[in-house]
């Protein structure tokens, strides 16, 4: 079993490192997806610190990735955004993928932003569609692969945490009125996501049985990030980009690669950066500076 060593400690010796580091208290934390690293472009008043950096930081590895975290202000909220996350396929602990989420609730963080690049198993979905996530299928938790694995930590969360909700209902209306707003509604659509371990992409096999138990995006990430935001009271939202077909049919000669898949995110990074940017400007934010229950 993975295991998954990290104690409270850990995560407020880097909190406070980061706090003496930069004035910003962030209320917004922004995880990008693979190509999706420009949404850290719009803050204002950056302060940037390399992960390598940072203590007890882990190090992303995977192109597309920047490993930089950068603080910033954004139409009046303070925001925090991670360049690069790292994936259980880098060889990373599942505890060790989600330690900035934590990091961030003992800074103050209250809404956190998960994004991320994914293949669509849907019929009715493109390359180029944006998902905003309704629910998740954890399938390495399916076999006891899940980052609350080990002794709980009280004070961050319950030992057995609901995740029927785990997608803010208000934040997902608030991304679909403002996609009728900006004009991009036609590239909105809304499902579940399904991480699996990667790295390699899936068997047409696989694609298959993705498909027949409704799973309408897959991707290697956001679900541990997500699992310890909920578990720490953290609001979550999520975006997936389609960036390909999952291949389903042995006629179909068509496969999949990262280039490709940083590719369209290359090209839809102003709209992925427009909603995000306006929902963090009109999301409501309860201004409890540092008041957190965790720490
Ligand atoms: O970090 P995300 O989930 O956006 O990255 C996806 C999944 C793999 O890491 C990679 C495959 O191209 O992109
Ligand atoms: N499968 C898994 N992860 C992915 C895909 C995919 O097709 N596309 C982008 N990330």
């Amino acid at each position: 079993m993975l295991r998954l060593t990290d104690n409270h400690d850990e995560y407020q010796t880097t909190a406070d490192w980061l706090m003496s580091q930069t004035k910003h208290r962030p209320q917004v934390a922004i995880i990008c997806g693979s190509g999706l690293g420009m949404l850290a472009d719009s803050l204002k008043c950056q302060n940037s610190f390399a992960y390598s950096d940072i203590p007890g930081f882990p190090q992303s590895t995977v192109q597309g990735h920047a490993g930089r975290l950068v603080f910033g202000d954004l139409k009046g909220k303070s925001c925090v955004c991670m360049q690069g996350r790292f994936h259980m396929y880098e060889g990373h602990s599942l505890l060790k993928t989600t330690f900035p989420v934590r990091v961030f609730k003992l800074m103050g963080v209250e809404t956190l932003i998960v994004t991320n690049a994914a293949g669509s198993l849907a019929d009715g979905f493109q390359p180029g569609d944006i998902m905003i996530i309704k629910d998740h299928i954890n399938f390495p938790g399916l076999v006891g692969l899940n980052p609350l694995c080990g002794p709980n930590d009280e004070k961050f969360g319950p030992r057995f945490p609901a995740m029927s909700d785990c997608y803010d209902k208000g934040l997902r209306c608030l991304v679909m009125e403002i996609a009728k707003q900006i004009g991009v509604a036609g590239l909105l659509q809304e499902g579940v996501y399904a991480m699996v371990g990667g790295p390699n992409f899936e068997t047409i096999a696989e694609a298959r049985l993705l498909h027949r138990l409704g799973v309408d995006a897959v991707g290697m990430s956001t679900v541990p990030e997500v699992i310890v935001a909920t578990h720490c009271g953290l609001r979550v939202f999520g975006l997936s980009l389609i960036t390909n077909k999952v291949v389903k049919s042995y006629e179909d000669s068509d496969s999949v690669n990262h280039d490709g898949v940083l590719e369209v995110g290359r090209l839809r990074s102003q709209t992925v950066q427009q909603l995000v940017t306006e929902l963090i400007s009109r999301m409501e934010i309860n201004n409890n500076e540092n008041s957190n229950n965790a720490s």
